[in-house]
């Protein structure tokens, strides 16, 4: 448990809120003060700074965000195992505060680190955490047996973890995550630090997962891509707060048109005419310049591409490249936040360093 200091206890979550979601967190603001005195930031980092998501059951969730974001701090306090500073949640109806016994009977958790045992087996670690929630016998067996099958970790189920590879160990902690059959599963950054082949099999996995038994499974990112292809619905976080949330089509669609980016053939001397000439384009806007990188959008970017580079060569400017792309989830992100998802990972790296 974290040391930080409370400064207001969370409030109690109204019964008819709760009843519908899954989890459900309204406002949740949470600062780790510095333990010691004369630190760079005596006012300690606001990880979260009014947060708040409802998920429904039975879908996967994505929170979606930077490196620093807040992701794993919202994990912490939905699960337990911190304190917001105020702020309500409650997952599978359970308070986070008032029953947190009922919420970790409730959940599965799968945290960046793995929490399962290096020198014990993979069968060893599942019958454990079996027995910590009141599993025994035939039952048990039965559970781990089907889950190592699952798991496709049969033939290493006698093996101590330290010899697994980190796609198997990944995919172990999961199975250690769901032995009791929990409601709500939380997986904290599950692919970070996976080989491409195991990653798109953890992905695999978790599709699966959502189909089964009406888990709700709570998945934090700061991939993109991993985003768009799991999450049913997701929340972009920046900052300690929600920016945006909605389905991945229903955020991308919120960006009318293509994205259209021309490389000139040399650096324009002056935005104005590059804006002036594309401007006349039907259906094309949003234009910059930067050096030879023209971005617009466009209603429909493959017909605007001739009318373009017309307009392009009307003004003397030559073209290099030309590419069209369907809006992606970055572009929503630099919409909402205002900065692209490269540029904020670097800000928290840097930021990372600075503490
Ligand atoms: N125990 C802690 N003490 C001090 N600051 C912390 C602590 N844990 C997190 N932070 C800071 O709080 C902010 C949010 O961190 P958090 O780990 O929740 O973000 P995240 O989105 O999960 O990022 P990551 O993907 O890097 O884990 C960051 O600025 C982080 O450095």
């Amino acid at each position: 448990m974290n040391s930080e200091t409370r400064t207001a206890p969370l409030s109690a979550v109204p019964d008819q809120a709760v009843g519908a979601a899954a989890v459900h967190a309204v406002d949740l603001v949470k600062t780790y003060r510095p333990k010691g005195r004369g630190k760079a930031r005596p006012e300690g980092v606001r990880a979260l700074d009014g947060l708040s998501i409802s998920v429904e059951p039975g879908i996967v969730f994505g929170l979606l965000g930077p490196n620093g974001a807040g992701k794993s701090t919202t994990v912490k306090i939905l699960t337990t195992l911190a304190a917001a500073d105020s702020g309500s949640a409650a997952v599978a109806g359970f308070d986070v505060r008032r029953e947190p016994d009922k919420v970790r009977r409730a959940i599965g958790v799968v945290a960046q680190k793995s929490g399962a045992d290096p020198v014990a087996t993979g069968r060893d670690n599942l019958v454990l955490q079996g027995r910590l929630y009141g599993m025994r016998g035939a039952e048990l067996t039965r559970r781990v047996d089907a889950l190592l099958e699952r798991f496709d970790l049969a033939d290493a189920a006698g093996r101590q973890v330290k010899t697994y590879s980190g796609g198997m160990l990944r995919r172990l902690d999961v199975a250690i995550g769901l032995v009791h059959r929990p409601q709500v599963l939380f997986l904290d950054e599950p692919t970070t630090g996976l080989d491409p082949e195991a990653r798109t099999a953890m992905w695999e996995e978790i599709e699966r997962l959502a189909g089964a038994e009406g888990l709700t499974i709570l998945l934090t990112t700061h991939y993109l891509e991993e985003a768009d292809k799991l999450a049913t619905r997701l929340a972009i976080v920046d900052r300690g707060r929600v920016v945006v949330q909605g389905t991945p089509d229903e955020l991308k669609g919120e960006l009318r048109g293509d994205a259209l980016a021309v490389e000139l053939s040399a650096d324009a001397a002056d935005e104005l005419p590059v804006i002036g000439a594309l401007g006349s384009v039907d259906g094309v806007r949003d234009i910059t310049l930067h050096g030879r990188r023209v971005a617009a959008r466009a209603d429909d970017g493959a017909a605007a591409v001739p009318a373009v580079l017309a307009a392009l060569d009307r003004i003397g400017l030559g073209v290099a490249a030309v590419t069209v792309a369907r809006p992606s989830l970055d572009d929503v992100y630099l919409r909402y936040a205002g900065r692209s998802f490269s540029a904020a990972e670097s800000t928290s790296v840097l930021e990372g360093a600075g503490r």
